[in-house]
C-alpha cells in the first residue's frame, strides 16, 4: 500500500454516489452497483474505459436510499469545514446545484467489477481508495455525475512529519507517535497466530504514518457517522486526533470481552475474529462469540441426541467419529452440512422404536370383512398369514405377493393388514424405478446422496416393525445404475435383511421386523429371484354383481363424504350402479366405477350447492319411469332428495360403450388375460387373390403366431370334410389366396397359446362363408392333431365376457374345474361348453353345428396326457 502522497488524481472524475458505506484511502471496499446513474457509470467508463486514468473513479457518500433515485441529483456528503478554509469556486456551475460543491469523497480505483442479471441486473465493484478529494465544480449530472476536484491528501502536506516547520513537526510527530503506539497495543491483544493479524502488524512497521489513520478507521468497528467525520478531517493532525478515542474504545471493548470469556476459551483461544480488510467490532465480537457458543451447544445437542438414539455399538461408533470431525469443521465447508444432514438421519431413524402388535385374529377377520367386500380367497389366505406369524411369533417366511389387475383392492387390502397389527403403513412406489440407488440409497461422497426409499420409509414411519407395501414391484426395470430388483433381494431375504446396509448410513439397518407386502399386476415381468421369495396369491377381478355391493358398501359412501354430500341428499338405486357398470365401464377393478361415481357425486353436489332438485319424484326405482332427465329446471327446496337415476347418467358420462356385432364371415370373439385383467378380443380375418401367404398383425408374439399356423395347417388338413374352399371354390383354403389375420388393438403386445380355438374358428368363417355366433367367446390352446389344451385366467375370462354381455364361453375340457371359481350368478347367466377337440369348438360356435368330420378324422377317446 502506498502513501497518497505519491498519487496524482485526474482533475475530471466521474462520481460514484454511495449509500452503504464509507471508502477510505488505503482501504478496500465491494460497492454493489445498481442505481442508474452508476449502472452508467460502470458501462461508459469502468467496461468502455482501456486506460488507467479511466479506472479511477470519485467515491462519493450519499445518504439517500437509492431506491428513491430520482432525477433530480441527490444532496452529496459535504465536509463540515468552515467555509472559510475552502477555495472559492468560481460560479461558473453548469449543472446541478449549489450544494453539491464542495462535497468530499475519495478517489479510487476499481480493482474489480462483477456483473449479474440475478436478481436483477447489477454490478459490484471492488474499489481500493486513493486519496481524498473536494468536488470544485459539478460539470453534469447525467446519465452520470461528472465533476472537476480538487485532490486533498497530497505529499507536500505531510512533509511536516518528517521535517520543515518545527512546531507542525513536533505536534504531528508526537500525535504520530502516539498513534502508533496505541496501534501497536491493539494489535497486541489479538492472537498474532492468526494470518490476518500477522499481516497487520507487519503493515504498522511498513505503512507510512500519515495512512495510519484511514487504514485502522475502516478496520475497527466504527459507524458510518464516525467514518464520515474521518473523511472530512483532511488535516493529518485532526484526523490522528479523530481516530485515537476510536482505537481506545475499541480497546476497551477487547478488555471487556476477554474478561467476560470463559477461561476454557481463554486460555488455547485468543481468536478475535477480524474481518476481512475490516475492523474488529466489540459488539460483533461478543455476537460472533454468542454464534460460536451456540454453535457448540448445538453440537453438544446432537452428541447428546446420537448417545440417547439406543442405535447399535457399530453405528454409534461411526456418529461419534463424525461429531468429532463435525466439531474441527468450520460451518462454512460444505462438509459441514452433509456431515450434520448425516447425523440427523442417523438420529432420527427409529433404532430401536417399535410399535406392540396387537392382533387378533377375530378382529382381523371382522376388520377384513368391513374394509373389503368379496376377496374371501386373499382375505383367508391373509388371515392364515398373520395368524402363523402370530403363533411363532417370527417374521420369518415368505413375502406375500398380491397379483391382479388395477384397482381389485390390493393397495387397500395391503393397508388393512397394517391395520389389523396396529402398525404403521408406508407404501414405496416401485413403478419405473430403475436406478439401484433409489432402494440402496447413494454414497455419500456424491454431491446431493441420499438414503434409499427403504430407510427414508422408516424414518417417515418413525418405527422400525411398519407395514411396507412395495407396490408394482413387476414394473421395475433394470438400467445402466443397476438393477433394482436385485438390491431387493437383501431388503426381502428374512436370512439377510436384519443387516440391510444402505450406501448412505454405511452402517447395517435390522429390517427383521419389518412386514413386507408385494404388489403386481403380472409376475411374468417379476425378475425369477424376487418371484422366488414371494408368495404370489392372486386377486382376480370382480363380477357385476360384486361391483355393485363394492360401489354401495364402499365407494358411493366414500365418494359422498368426498364431495360433502349426505345419503339424505343423494341417492343412486342398485340398478342405476348396474348401468354404469355395464354401460360405462369395461374393468376388472372398480376404480373407473368409483370415478364415475366421484363424476356423478360432483354434478349432483352443483345442483345441491345451487339449491336445485329433480321436478319429479319418482315412485318406484326403476330408471323407465322417470320421465324427465333433468334436474336443473326447477328451484325446489335444496334438503330434498336428489335421486340420480339411469336416463341422467349420460348428462354426466361420456356415451355407453357399446360393443359392436359379428355381421360378417370372418369375425369370432375369443377371450384374453392381459394384466389389466380379463378382456374379449375380435379376431378378424380377410382374403384375397394372391399366392397363399398368411399375413398376421397386431403386435403378435412368437407363440401367437405359431398358433395361427397351426390353426391354418389343421384347416388345410380338413377343408374337405368340411367343406371349406378357396376363393375359386377349390378344395385348399390357400391356393391362389392369400389370408390377413388381424388382432385388433394393434398397439398392445399379444402372445400366449390360448388364442388357437378363436383363430380357427375365425378362418372356418372365412373359408365357408358361415358367421359365427355373436353370443359366443372362446379360449384354449390347440395342436396339430385338432386337440384343444387348457388355458390360464380362466377366471378372468369368463368375467369378461359376462361384462360383455355374451351367452357362451367356449373352454377346454380340463378347465372345466376353474369354473368352480366363478360366482354361482355369472355362471347362471352363462353357457359353458367343454370341449376337447376343434370340432367340438366348431360345433359350438356356429349356429346348428358345424358340419361334422368324418369319422376317421374323430379325435381318439383317449386325448392326451399333456
Ligand atoms: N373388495 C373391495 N372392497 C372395497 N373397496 C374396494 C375393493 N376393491 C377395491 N376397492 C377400492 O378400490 C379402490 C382401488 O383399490 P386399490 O388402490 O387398492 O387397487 P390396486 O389393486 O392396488 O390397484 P393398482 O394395481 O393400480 O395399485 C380403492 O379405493 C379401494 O378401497
Amino acid at each position: 500500500m502506498s502513501s497518497s502522497g505519491d498519487i496524482r488524481i485526474p482533475s475530471r472524475l466521474p462520481l460514484l454516489l454511495t449509500h452503504e458505506g464509507v471508502l477510505l484511502p488505503g482501504s478496500t471496499m465491494r460497492v454493489s452497483v445498481d442505481t442508474a446513474r452508476n449502472m452508467q457509470l460502470v458501462r461508459s467508463r469502468l467496461l468502455k474505459g482501456t486506460s488507467l486514468k479511466s479506472t479511477i473513479i470519485g467515491v462519493v457518500p450519499n445518504s439517500r436510499d437509492p431506491e428513491h433515485e430520482t432525477e433530480e441529483l441527490p444532496a452529496l456528503h459535504r465536509s463540515v469545514v468552515p467555509t472559510a478554509t475552502v477555495t472559492p469556486v468560481p460560479h461558473r456551475t453548469i449543472c446541478g446545484d449549489f450544494r453539491n460543491r464542495c462535497a468530499i469523497g475519495t478517489a479510487g480505483l476499481a480493482v474489480q467489477v462483477v456483473g449479474s442479471n440475478w436478481p436483477k441486473p447489477h454490478y459490484t465493484l471492488l474499489i481500493t481508495g486513493l486519496c481524498r478529494f473536494r468536488v470544485e465544480q459539478l460539470l453534469r449530472e447525467r446519465p452520470f455525475p461528472v465533476a472537476v476536484v480538487q485532490q486533498l491528501d497530497k505529499l507536500e502536506q505531510y512533509a511536516g512529519l518528517d521535517s520543515g516547520d518545527a512546531d507542525v513537526s513536533s505536534e504531528l510527530g508526537e500525535l504520530s507517535q502516539r498513534f502508533y503506539e496505541v496501534a501497536l497495543q491493539l494489535v497486541g491483544m489479538l492472537d498474532i497466530s492468526v494470518p490476518v493479524v500477522a499481516k497487520l502488524r507487519r503493515l504498522l512497521d511498513s505503512l507510512p504514518r500519515e495512512a495510519l489513520p484511514d487504514v485502522l478507521t475502516s478496520m475497527i468497528h466504527v459507524s458510518n457517522k464516525e467514518k464520515l467525520e474521518i473523511l472530512d478531517a483532511v488535516s493529518l493532525a485532526e484526523r490522528f486526533k479523530k481516530v485515537l478515542p476510536l482505537l481506545t474504545r475499541q480497546m476497551e471493548g477487547l478488555k471487556l470481552l476477554q474478561r467476560t470469556r470463559k477461561p476454557r476459551l481463554d486460555d488455547d483461544r485468543r481468536i478475535i475474529p477480524i474481518r476481512k480488510g475490516g475492523g474488529l467490532a466489540p459488539g460483533q465480537l461478543s455476537m460472533e462469540d454468542d454464534g460460536e457458543e451456540e454453535d457448540s451447544d448445538d453440537t453438544s445437542l446432537l452428541e447428546r441426541r446420537v448417545r440417547g438414539s439406543n442405535m447399535p455399538e457399530a453405528a454409534l461408533r461411526v456418529c461419534l467419529k463424525e461429531l468429532k470431525r463435525l466439531k474441527k469443521m468450520p460451518q462454512s465447508m460444505p462438509e459441514y452440512a452433509l456431515t450434520r444432514n448425516y447425523l440427523e438421519l442417523m438420529v432420527e431413524l427409529p433404532w430401536s422404536k417399535s410399535t406392540t402388535d396387537c392382533l387378533d385374529i377375530r378382529a382381523a377377520r371382522v376388520l377384513l370383512d368391513s374394509d373389503h367386500y368379496a376377496m374371501e380367497k386373499l382375505k383367508r389366505r391373509v388371515l392364515e398369514y398373520l395368524a402363523v406369524r402370530q403363533l411363532r411369533n417370527s417374521l420369518k417366511g415368505p413375502i406375500l405377493c398380491f397379483v391382479g389387475p388395477p384397482g381389485v383392492g390390493k393397495t387397500s387390502v395391503g393397508r388393512s393388514i397394517a391395520r389389523t397389527l396396529g402398525r404403521e403403513f408406508h407404501r414405496i412406489a416401485l413403478g419405473g424405478v430403475c436406478d439401484q440407488s433409489d432402494i440402496r440409497g447413494h454414497r455419500r461422497t456424491y454431491v446431493g446422496s441420499m438414503p434409499g426409499r427403504i430407510i427414508n420409509g422408516l424414518k417417515a414411519v418413525g418405527v422400525n416393525n411398519p407395514v411396507f407395501l412395495l407396490d408394482e414391484v413387476d414394473k421395475l426395470t433394470k438400467s445402466l445404475q443397476g438393477d433394482p430388483a436385485a438390491a431387493l433381494l437383501e431388503v426381502l431375504d428374512p436370512e439377510q435383511n436384519h443387516s440391510f446396509t444402505d450406501h448412505y448410513l454405511n452402517v447395517p439397518f435390522d429390517l427383521s421386523q419389518v412386514l413386507f407386502i408385494a404388489t403386481a399386476n403380472t409376475t411374468a415381468t417379476i425378475p425369477p429371484a424376487l418371484l422366488d421369495r414371494m408368495e404370489v396369491l392372486q386377486v382376480p377381478g370382480y363380477t357385476q354383481e360384486e361391483k355393485v355391493e363394492i360401489a354401495h358398501r364402499h365407494l358411493i359412501p366414500h365418494q359422498l363424504e368426498q364431495h360433502g354430500l349426505t345419503p339424505q341428499q343423494v341417492q343412486i338405486p342398485q340398478d342405476t350402479t348396474l348401468d354404469i357398470i355395464s354401460r360405462y365401464t369395461r374393468e376388472a377393478g372398480v376404480r373407473t366405477l368409483e370415478r364415475k361415481i366421484g363424476a356423478i357425486c360432483r354434478a349432483v353436489a352443483v345442483k345441491v350447492a345451487e339449491g336445485h332438485k329433480a321436478t319429479k319424484t319418482p315412485s318406484s326405482s326403476s330408471s323407465s319411469e322417470v320421465t324427465t332427465g333433468e334436474i336443473s329446471d326447477t328451484q325446489i327446496d335444496p334438503r330434498c332428495m336428489v335421486y340420480v337415476w339411469s336416463i341422467l347418467l349420460c348428462h354426466y358420462s361420456q356415451p355407453p360403450q357399446v360393443s359392436e356385432r359379428l355381421t360378417l364371415p370372418g369375425v369370432a370373439i375369443g377371450l384374453a388375460w392381459t394384466p389389466l385383467g380379463g378382456e374379449i378380443m375380435f379376431v378378424e380375418a380377410s382374403r384375397m387373390e394372391g399366392d397363399g401367404q398368411l399375413t398376421l398383425t397386431g403386435q403378435l408374439g412368437d407363440i401367437m403366431k405359431e398358433s395361427a399356423h397351426l390353426a391354418i395347417s389343421w384347416l388345410r388338413t380338413n377343408a374337405k370334410a368340411y367343406q371349406l374352399t378357396n376363393m375359386a371354390g377349390g378344395p385348399d383354403p390357400l391356393e391362389g389366396t392369400d389370408v390377413h389375420l388381424h388382432f385388433p388393438a394393434g398397439a398392445v403386445t399379444k402372445d400366449g397359446p390360448s388364442a388357437g380355438v378363436t383363430i380357427v374358428t375365425c378362418l372356418a368363417s372365412l373359408f365357408s362363408g358361415r358367421l359365427v355366433r355373436s353370443d359366443v367367446a372362446m379360449t384354449g390352446e390347440i395342436t396339430l392333431r385338432g386337440l384343444v389344451l387348457p388355458v390360464g385366467g380362466i377366471k378372468d375370462k369368463v368375467l369378461a365376457a359376462h361384462r360383455a354381455g355374451l351367452r357362451c364361453v367356449i373352454l377346454p375340457k380340463r378347465n372345466e374345474k376353474d369354473l368352480e371359481e366363478i360366482p354361482a350368478h355369472v355362471r347362471a347367466d352363462l353357457q359353458f361348453v367343454a370341449t376337447s377337440c376343434l370340432a367340438e369348438v366348431l360345433d359350438a360356435a356356429f349356429d346348428g353345428g358345424f358340419r361334422g368330420p368324418a369319422p376317421s378324422l374323430a379325435p381318439p377317446p383317449v386325448l392326451s396326457k399333456l
